[in-house]
């Protein structure tokens, strides 16, 4: 009523100064959140969003009315307090009052943008409590949501698309993704305790470390090198590295890279709490030899000849596919850019560590590295365990010796340990075959270090005949060149002999 005969402006100044006067006696303060600000109109605040998380926690006890909602990229359906809601929350001993609010428009305007009510949590706490509330309560409430949220979302796995043109334009970030569902833990991984343990702190003992890092003047990143032959468990143990620390997976794909530009803006890419990781490193890119190779061109010159031609051509069209270098990649790694963001974690895995250049792998870039090797016995009964639900059997003992004595990858284990039917004797079947496959392997080991043996004393053989070739030319090199000199000096001695003579018969005469 009072509305319909007031007029607008009348109301505005009514409304300031009844305001004015309820707060000389009203001793709260209150602040709104509004869903959707006039700056991000499309996009959701995110103080807004990690409020409604944070609220989540407590109102979900304490509130009678709920509202369910479905969350991009959320596990589950996420509950809040429903519109006009209250629930009190305490802080330090402090006490403050949220409700969910929500304007309904004015006007009846059809709007293009489907609901247009105005969403807002209101704060209201007690004037006395300001610096508390200011100073710490709102960050905390902020911390707290986005913890919710990072735990509560589903995680993502990325993965450098080629650059397609349409995508360069169309797409919005450098990455696409896909749900990251892989189901490797620690627990499922086959490897010695101890070693995992180790490894298992080290990781969270680098997610607690944000201050710790802070304080040492080094940004918040750590890099692990896993190495080892196929089927050690490399990519299985980033999958489990991601899971026990929540973060999202950057499968970076080095070829298709365009430059050290393109790979830059990658890692401006990437979030925050993420695992960048770069799958055979030794393979991506002719890294180790890069240096080398320009000073090859430089000395094969300007190419005339056919053969060095045709290698130019080869090394161009390779350098086509991708242009990053070594340096770049070092950038990319510890140089000023990569400190943007954190919790950041980097993992290379190869086949082949010796191959890797030393300086991509030093210690302070490549924080940690770890040896992922064949299937020792302690790892074999952790699959048994996974693959089997066996904790004992009479033939282990036979199996842990002939792992001792060979060297099969885990990944030839667990295919083996994996039942082939579900019979009941299905257990004894998978152990039997196990021994098989590993004695086989012991045999075909045997073979080759044979065989290599073999080639070995070949090799020397040869090198020795190659030295005795090589010595008996020289000793005839020699030979002749010193018959050679003979042959002049007795051909001088006859000259002088007979200049001599002359000179007598001319004083002679
Ligand atoms: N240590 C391990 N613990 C549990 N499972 C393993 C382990 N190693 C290998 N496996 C099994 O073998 C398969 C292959 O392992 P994975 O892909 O992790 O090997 P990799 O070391 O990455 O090999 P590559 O060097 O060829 O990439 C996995 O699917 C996994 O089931
Ligand atoms: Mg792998």
């Amino acid at each position: 009523m009072f509305k319909q005969y007031c007029p607008y402006e009348m109301e505005g100044h009514l409304k300031k100064y009844t305001q004015k006067l309820v707060s000389l006696v009203y001793p709260y303060i209150e602040v709104t959140f509004h869903e959707f600000t006039s700056e991000s109109f499309y996009e959701r605040s995110k103080a807004y969003g990690a409020i409604q998380r944070y609220l989540t926690t407590n109102s979900t006890i304490r509130a009678k009315r709920l509202k369910a909602d479905m969350v991009r990229d959320s596990k589950s359906l996420v509950l809040s307090m429903d519109d006009h809601e209250e629930i009190a929350d305490e802080f330090k001993g402090i006490k403050v009052w949220w409700a969910s609010n929500k304007n309904i428009p004015r006007t009846q305007v059809i709007s293009f943008y489907g609901d247009e009510e105005k969403r807002f949590y209101k704060l209201k706490f007690h004037r006395r409590d300001r610096e508390i509330v200011f100073g710490s309560y709102l960050n905390h409430v902020m911390d707290e949501g986005k913890a919710i949220e990072v735990k509560s979302r589903k995680r993502k796995l990325y993965t450098n698309n080629r650059n397609e043109q349409w995508a360069g334009r169309y797409q919005r970030t450098m990455w696409s993704s896909v749900v990251f569902e892989h189901p490797a833990t620690f627990d499922t991984l086959a490897m010695e305790e101890k070693k995992k343990k180790e490894i298992m702190n080290d990781l969270i003992t680098f997610t607690k470390s944000k201050d710790y890092y802070k304080k040492i003047g080094k940004s918040w990143k750590r890099g692990y090198l896993l190495f080892g032959p196929p089927g050690t468990g490399k990519s299985t143990m980033i999958g489990a590295m991601a899971n026990l620390l929540e973060y999202d997976v950057y499968d970076l794909e080095l070829t298709a890279v365009k430059d050290n530009i393109e790979l830059r803006k990658l890692l401006i890419d990437t979030s925050n709490k993420s695992i960048i990781v770069i799958e055979d490193i030794d393979c991506s890119l002719d890294l180790t030899g890069q240096r080398k190779k320009k000073e090859e061109k430089d000395v094969e010159g300007d190419g005339k000849d056919p053969l060095s031609k045709k290698k130019k051509e080869d090394e161009e069209k390779s350098n086509e596919s991708s242009k990053v270098t070594l340096s770049g990649l070092l950038n990319f790694i510890d140089g000023l850019w990569s400190a943007c963001g954190g919790e950041r974690i980097i993992v290379f895995t190869t086949n082949y560590v010796e191959k890797l250049d030393p300086v991509l792998i030093r210690r302070g870039r490549m924080d940690k590295h770890i040896e992922l090797s064949y299937c020792c016995f302690e790892a074999f009964k952790v699959l048994a365990r996974n693959y089997l639900d066996l904790e004992s059997h009479d033939l282990f003992e036979t199996i842990g010796k002939l792992l001792e004595e060979t060297k099969i990858s885990p990944a030839d284990v667990a295919e083996n340990l994996m039942p082939k039917s579900d019979d009941e004797d299905a257990v004894d079947a998978c152990l039997a075959n196990l021994i098989k496959a590993i004695e086989k392997a012991k045999e075909e080991a045997k073979v080759k270090a044979e065989e290599e043996e073999k080639e070995k004393e070949r090799a020397k053989a040869e090198e020795e005949k190659k030295a005795k070739a090589e010595k008996e030319e020289k000793q005839k090199a020699e030979k002749e060149e010193k018959d050679k000199e003979k042959e002049q000096k007795s051909e001088e001695e006859v000259k002088e002999k007979k200049t001599a003579g002359e000179e007598v018969k001319e004083n002679g005469g």
